[in-house]
Protein backbone atom coordinates (compact mmCIF):
# COMPACT_ATOMS: atom_id res chain seq x y z
CA UNK A 1 0.00 0.00 0.00
CA UNK A 2 1.19 3.43 -0.90
CA UNK A 3 -0.15 6.19 0.59
CA UNK A 4 1.16 10.02 -0.45
CA UNK A 5 0.81 12.82 1.28
CA UNK A 6 0.46 16.80 0.52
CA UNK A 7 -0.25 19.91 1.85
CA UNK A 8 1.52 23.34 2.68
CA UNK A 9 4.21 24.22 4.61
CA UNK A 10 3.91 23.30 8.26
CA UNK A 11 0.59 21.65 7.04
CA UNK A 12 1.53 18.68 9.46
CA UNK A 13 2.46 15.90 6.71
CA UNK A 14 5.91 14.60 8.27
CA UNK A 15 3.63 14.53 11.93
CA UNK A 16 1.12 12.56 9.85
CA UNK A 17 3.26 10.03 8.32
CA UNK A 18 4.80 9.07 11.47
CA UNK A 19 1.47 8.69 12.84
CA UNK A 20 -0.23 7.08 9.87
CA UNK A 21 3.00 4.93 9.25
CA UNK A 22 2.38 3.46 13.22
CA UNK A 23 -1.16 2.86 12.68
CA UNK A 24 -0.80 0.96 9.49
CA UNK A 25 2.43 -0.84 10.20
CA UNK A 26 4.11 0.82 7.22
CA UNK A 27 7.38 2.35 6.49
CA UNK A 28 7.23 6.46 6.55
CA UNK A 29 9.27 8.54 4.15
CA UNK A 30 10.38 11.89 4.79
CA UNK A 31 11.07 15.03 3.08
CA UNK A 32 14.76 16.39 3.26
CA UNK A 33 14.67 19.57 5.53
CA UNK A 34 16.75 19.77 8.42
CA UNK A 35 20.21 18.28 6.54
CA UNK A 36 19.26 20.50 3.39
CA UNK A 37 21.89 22.66 2.88
CA UNK A 38 20.42 24.76 -0.17
CA UNK A 39 17.13 25.24 1.90
CA UNK A 40 18.68 28.15 3.89
CA UNK A 41 20.53 29.71 0.99
CA UNK A 42 16.81 29.76 -0.84
CA UNK A 43 15.43 31.51 1.74
CA UNK A 44 18.27 33.98 2.06
CA UNK A 45 18.41 34.91 -1.90
CA UNK A 46 15.70 32.88 -3.84
CA UNK A 47 16.56 34.29 -7.10
CA UNK A 48 19.20 32.87 -6.81
CA UNK A 49 18.92 29.46 -5.54
CA UNK A 50 15.30 28.81 -6.47
CA UNK A 51 16.80 26.28 -9.91
CA UNK A 52 19.60 24.36 -7.38
CA UNK A 53 17.04 24.06 -4.82
CA UNK A 54 14.36 22.57 -7.40
CA UNK A 55 16.97 20.05 -8.39
CA UNK A 56 18.38 19.16 -5.07
CA UNK A 57 14.36 18.61 -4.19
CA UNK A 58 13.73 16.55 -7.31
CA UNK A 59 16.93 14.53 -6.45
CA UNK A 60 15.89 13.92 -2.94
CA UNK A 61 12.37 13.02 -3.68
CA UNK A 62 13.22 10.76 -6.74
CA UNK A 63 15.79 8.84 -4.44
CA UNK A 64 13.04 8.43 -1.98
CA UNK A 65 10.50 6.75 -4.10
CA UNK A 66 13.08 4.31 -5.71
CA UNK A 67 13.41 3.23 -1.77
CA UNK A 68 10.08 3.26 -1.17
CA UNK A 69 8.49 1.36 -3.92
CA UNK A 70 11.29 -1.36 -2.54
CA UNK A 71 8.78 -2.00 -0.01
CA UNK A 72 5.59 -2.81 -0.66
CA UNK A 73 3.96 -0.64 1.72
CA UNK A 74 4.68 3.25 2.49
CA UNK A 75 3.87 6.48 3.88
CA UNK A 76 5.27 9.10 1.70
CA UNK A 77 6.06 12.79 3.25
CA UNK A 78 4.94 14.86 0.43
CA UNK A 79 4.19 13.89 -3.34
CA UNK A 80 6.91 14.47 -6.48
CA UNK A 81 3.43 16.46 -7.96
CA UNK A 82 3.76 19.33 -5.81
CA UNK A 83 7.80 20.03 -6.11
CA UNK A 84 6.26 21.28 -9.42
CA UNK A 85 3.90 23.63 -8.09
CA UNK A 86 6.53 25.35 -5.59
CA UNK A 87 9.40 25.64 -8.81
CA UNK A 88 6.43 27.43 -11.11
CA UNK A 89 5.16 29.56 -8.39
CA UNK A 90 8.89 30.63 -7.78
CA UNK A 91 9.42 30.96 -11.52
CA UNK A 92 6.31 33.30 -11.99
CA UNK A 93 7.60 35.58 -9.04
CA UNK A 94 11.09 36.14 -11.65
CA UNK A 95 12.81 33.93 -9.11
CA UNK A 96 13.86 31.08 -12.63
CA UNK A 97 14.71 32.01 -15.85
CA UNK A 98 12.17 30.44 -18.83
CA UNK A 99 15.27 28.25 -19.52
CA UNK A 100 15.17 27.23 -16.31
CA UNK A 101 11.84 26.08 -16.24
CA UNK A 102 11.90 24.68 -19.69
CA UNK A 103 15.15 22.14 -17.80
CA UNK A 104 13.33 21.52 -14.87
CA UNK A 105 10.01 20.90 -16.59
CA UNK A 106 12.16 18.30 -19.14
CA UNK A 107 14.10 16.72 -16.48
CA UNK A 108 10.96 16.03 -14.34
CA UNK A 109 9.08 14.92 -17.33
CA UNK A 110 12.08 12.02 -18.15
CA UNK A 111 12.58 10.89 -14.60
CA UNK A 112 8.54 10.45 -14.21
CA UNK A 113 8.20 8.07 -16.48
CA UNK A 114 10.71 5.82 -15.29
CA UNK A 115 8.67 5.65 -11.71
CA UNK A 116 6.67 2.86 -12.11
CA UNK A 117 3.60 4.89 -10.64
CA UNK A 118 3.76 7.19 -13.64
CA UNK A 119 4.13 4.09 -15.84
CA UNK A 120 0.45 3.69 -14.60
CA UNK A 121 1.44 0.10 -13.81
CA UNK A 122 1.42 0.99 -9.83
CA UNK A 123 -0.37 4.46 -8.72
CA UNK A 124 -0.58 5.74 -4.87
CA UNK A 125 -3.13 3.87 -3.57
CA UNK A 126 -4.38 7.12 -1.58
CA UNK A 127 -3.49 11.16 -1.57
CA UNK A 128 -4.38 12.72 1.76
CA UNK A 129 -4.47 15.89 1.36
CA UNK A 130 -3.61 18.21 4.35
CA UNK A 131 -5.79 21.37 4.25
CA UNK A 132 -4.81 24.36 6.20
CA UNK A 133 -5.80 28.16 6.69
CA UNK A 134 -3.13 30.97 6.63
CA UNK A 135 -3.22 31.44 10.76
CA UNK A 136 -2.67 27.87 11.20
CA UNK A 137 -0.17 27.88 8.40
CA UNK A 138 1.78 30.95 10.10
CA UNK A 139 1.13 29.12 13.61
CA UNK A 140 2.89 25.95 12.86
CA UNK A 141 6.18 27.47 10.93
CA UNK A 142 6.14 29.61 14.43
CA UNK A 143 5.82 26.47 16.31
CA UNK A 144 8.33 24.21 14.35
CA UNK A 145 10.38 26.90 14.73
CA UNK A 146 12.84 26.80 11.16
CA UNK A 147 14.51 30.36 11.67
CA UNK A 148 14.56 30.89 7.88
CA UNK A 149 10.69 30.28 7.73
CA UNK A 150 9.98 33.18 10.30
CA UNK A 151 8.42 35.54 9.06
CA UNK A 152 10.81 37.93 11.14
CA UNK A 153 13.77 37.04 9.05
CA UNK A 154 12.10 38.43 5.38
CA UNK A 155 9.13 40.34 5.22
CA UNK A 156 7.76 39.00 2.11
CA UNK A 157 7.75 35.59 3.30
CA UNK A 158 3.66 36.34 4.51
CA UNK A 159 2.66 36.82 0.95
CA UNK A 160 4.94 33.99 -0.22
CA UNK A 161 3.13 31.86 2.24
CA UNK A 162 -0.85 33.36 1.37
CA UNK A 163 0.06 32.66 -2.47
CA UNK A 164 1.42 29.03 -1.94
CA UNK A 165 -1.98 28.27 -0.02
CA UNK A 166 -3.83 30.04 -2.94
CA UNK A 167 -1.79 27.81 -5.64
CA UNK A 168 -2.18 24.18 -3.31
CA UNK A 169 -6.52 24.80 -3.71
CA UNK A 170 -5.82 24.72 -7.65
CA UNK A 171 -3.58 21.80 -7.42
CA UNK A 172 -5.43 19.20 -5.08
CA UNK A 173 -8.97 20.01 -7.60
CA UNK A 174 -6.68 18.88 -10.79
CA UNK A 175 -4.82 16.13 -9.02
CA UNK A 176 -5.76 13.10 -10.70
CA UNK A 177 -2.98 10.76 -10.50
CA UNK A 178 -4.98 8.44 -7.86
CA UNK A 179 -7.64 8.74 -5.34
CA UNK A 180 -7.39 11.21 -3.41
CA UNK A 181 -8.79 12.66 0.08
CA UNK A 182 -8.92 16.18 2.11
CA UNK A 183 -8.31 16.73 5.44
CA UNK A 184 -9.20 19.67 7.47
CA UNK A 185 -6.07 20.53 9.28
CA UNK A 186 -7.62 23.61 11.26
CA UNK A 187 -10.07 21.41 12.64
CA UNK A 188 -8.11 18.33 13.80
CA UNK A 189 -5.10 18.07 16.01
CA UNK A 190 -3.71 15.05 15.63
CA UNK A 191 -0.71 15.88 16.88
CA UNK A 192 -1.47 16.79 20.38
CA UNK A 193 -5.40 15.10 20.71
CA UNK A 194 -5.61 11.59 21.09
CA UNK A 195 -9.32 11.67 19.69
CA UNK A 196 -8.39 14.01 16.80
CA UNK A 197 -5.69 11.52 15.88
CA UNK A 198 -8.26 8.98 16.23
CA UNK A 199 -10.60 10.42 14.03
CA UNK A 200 -8.11 11.32 11.15
CA UNK A 201 -7.32 7.74 10.97
CA UNK A 202 -10.57 6.58 11.26
CA UNK A 203 -11.34 9.11 8.16
CA UNK A 204 -8.13 7.26 6.25
CA UNK A 205 -9.07 4.12 7.07
CA UNK A 206 -12.78 4.40 5.56
CA UNK A 207 -11.32 5.74 2.29
CA UNK A 208 -8.86 2.49 2.23
CA UNK A 209 -11.82 0.58 2.83
CA UNK A 210 -14.16 1.64 0.37
CA UNK A 211 -10.85 1.37 -2.42
CA UNK A 212 -10.62 -2.54 -0.92
CA UNK A 213 -7.14 -1.05 -0.03
CA UNK A 214 -7.84 -2.44 4.04
CA UNK A 215 -9.45 -5.29 4.39
N1 LIG B 1 -2.97 18.84 13.10
C1 LIG B 1 -2.06 19.44 13.87
N2 LIG B 1 -2.44 19.96 15.06
C2 LIG B 1 -1.53 20.60 15.84
N3 LIG B 1 -0.23 20.78 15.54
C3 LIG B 1 0.18 20.29 14.39
C4 LIG B 1 -0.70 19.59 13.49
N4 LIG B 1 0.01 19.23 12.41
C5 LIG B 1 1.26 19.66 12.61
N5 LIG B 1 1.38 20.30 13.80
C6 LIG B 1 2.60 20.95 14.32
O1 LIG B 1 2.97 21.90 13.32
C7 LIG B 1 4.37 21.87 13.06
C8 LIG B 1 4.62 21.47 11.60
O2 LIG B 1 4.25 20.11 11.39
P1 LIG B 1 5.01 19.15 10.37
O3 LIG B 1 6.48 19.33 10.49
O4 LIG B 1 4.44 17.79 10.55
O5 LIG B 1 4.52 19.78 8.98
P2 LIG B 1 4.94 19.46 7.48
O6 LIG B 1 3.70 19.50 6.67
O7 LIG B 1 5.74 18.20 7.43
O8 LIG B 1 5.82 20.72 7.14
P3 LIG B 1 6.92 20.98 5.99
O9 LIG B 1 6.32 20.76 4.66
O10 LIG B 1 7.27 22.41 6.18
O11 LIG B 1 8.09 20.08 6.31
C9 LIG B 1 4.95 20.89 14.08
O12 LIG B 1 5.38 21.65 15.20
C10 LIG B 1 3.78 19.99 14.44
O13 LIG B 1 3.90 19.49 15.77
N1 LIG C 1 11.23 26.35 -3.30
C1 LIG C 1 10.87 25.15 -2.88
N2 LIG C 1 10.62 24.18 -3.78
C2 LIG C 1 10.24 22.93 -3.41
O1 LIG C 1 10.02 22.04 -4.24
C3 LIG C 1 10.09 22.69 -2.02
N3 LIG C 1 9.71 21.61 -1.31
C4 LIG C 1 9.78 21.98 -0.03
N4 LIG C 1 10.18 23.27 0.07
C5 LIG C 1 10.42 24.02 1.32
C6 LIG C 1 9.19 24.51 2.01
C7 LIG C 1 9.57 24.41 3.46
O2 LIG C 1 10.28 25.58 3.85
C8 LIG C 1 10.52 23.23 3.52
C9 LIG C 1 9.87 21.93 3.96
O3 LIG C 1 8.81 21.56 3.16
O4 LIG C 1 11.05 23.10 2.21
C10 LIG C 1 10.37 23.74 -1.15
N5 LIG C 1 10.74 24.95 -1.56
Amino acid sequence: MMIVLSGAIGAGKSSLATILSEHLGTEAFYEQVDNNPVLPLFYKDPKKYAFLLQIYFLNKRFESIKKAMVQDNNVLDRSIYEDSLFFHMNADMGRATPQEVKVYDELLANMMQELPYAAAKKAPDLLVHLDISYDTMLHRIEKRGRSYEQPEQDPSLPEYYQQLLARYDGWYDDYDYSPKMKIDGDKYDFVENPEDRQKVLDLIDEQLRARGTLK
